[in-house]
């Protein structure tokens, strides 16, 4: 596929907004001064490695979807350096706050795409990934919108493509609907394996869990959360 191909079709999974509060001047500034240097551009082919994105050695790549206030990525990304981190979020606002702590923190193992993850998703090779985050994705509670969700037949068969054998899908979500409809997708598509080990699992975060923005809001308006992981077959 083209990069035109894969940018004429930005909304395939995508259905938020791109833009919240207009940016200060100096966060705008933050943006435009670092957002190039850790953008990843889709219309060159991939590095091989695919490591070599990174500045520095790093031995697993993880991807993370929509990584709205960043907080996960970052605790993450400076908890294991030698993991190279891709964060996908085409939120302007919480790219700017990423950026902004990268740039505190110094974090050199993360790069990002500021677009549709289906976009990124087609432009990693087979098998090149250790793990894929998709953490709170927008719930679209409405039956109406299911067919929004970003977990459908289409993006498992991506993420199949793009995990090592034993790969892992984690999805976190307070939205009963959505867990019960990754459980039954994930049955469905057959390449995933659900890893828990006891009835408590799917209820205890992941390890080293640092919580999200989100599941914060989630918590205040009193919904408890599951965690899922999924191994690639
Ligand atoms: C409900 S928020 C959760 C944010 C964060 N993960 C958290 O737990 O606080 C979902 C995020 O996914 C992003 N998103 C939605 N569709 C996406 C897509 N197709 N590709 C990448 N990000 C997407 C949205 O912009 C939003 O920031």
């Amino acid at each position: 596929m083209t990069d035109m191909e894969r940018r004429g079709r930005a909304t395939e999974a995508f259905f938020g907004r791109r833009k919240g509060k207009a940016l200060r001047e100096q966060q705008a500034e933050t943006l435009n001064s670092l957002l190039p240097a850790f953008l990843i551009d889709l219309s060159a082919a991939p590095p091989e490695p695919l490591t070599s994105l990174f500045p520095v050695p790093v031995e697993r790549l993880r991807l993370e979807i929509g990584f709205g206030g960043g907080e996960h990525l970052i605790h993450r990304a400076l908890d294991t350096p030698s993991t190279g981190f891709i964060g996908v979020e085409p939120f302007v606002n919480s790219m700017q706050k990423l950026l902004s702590r990268i740039g505190e923190t110094g974090a050199s193992n993360i790069r990002v795409y500021n677009d549709d993850a289906t976009q990124l998703l087609d432009w990693l090779p087979d098998g090149s990934l250790d793990q894929i985050d998709l953490l709170y994705p927008d719930p679209w509670p409405k039956r109406k919108h299911w067919k929004r969700r970003f977990v459908s037949k289409t993006n498992l068969d991506r993420f199949h493509r793009v995990l090592k054998p034993g790969g892992l899908f984690c999805f976190a979500s307070d939205i009963d609907t959505y867990v019960n409809w990754t459980l039954i997708k994930c049955r469905d598509h057959g390449g995933f394996d659900w890893i828990a080990n006891n009835a408590a699992d799917w209820l205890t975060p992941y390890e080293g869990w640092p919580s999200t923005r989100y599941e914060a809001k989630a918590r205040r308006e009193g919904r408890s959360s599951a965690y899922l992981t999924f191994r690639k077959i």
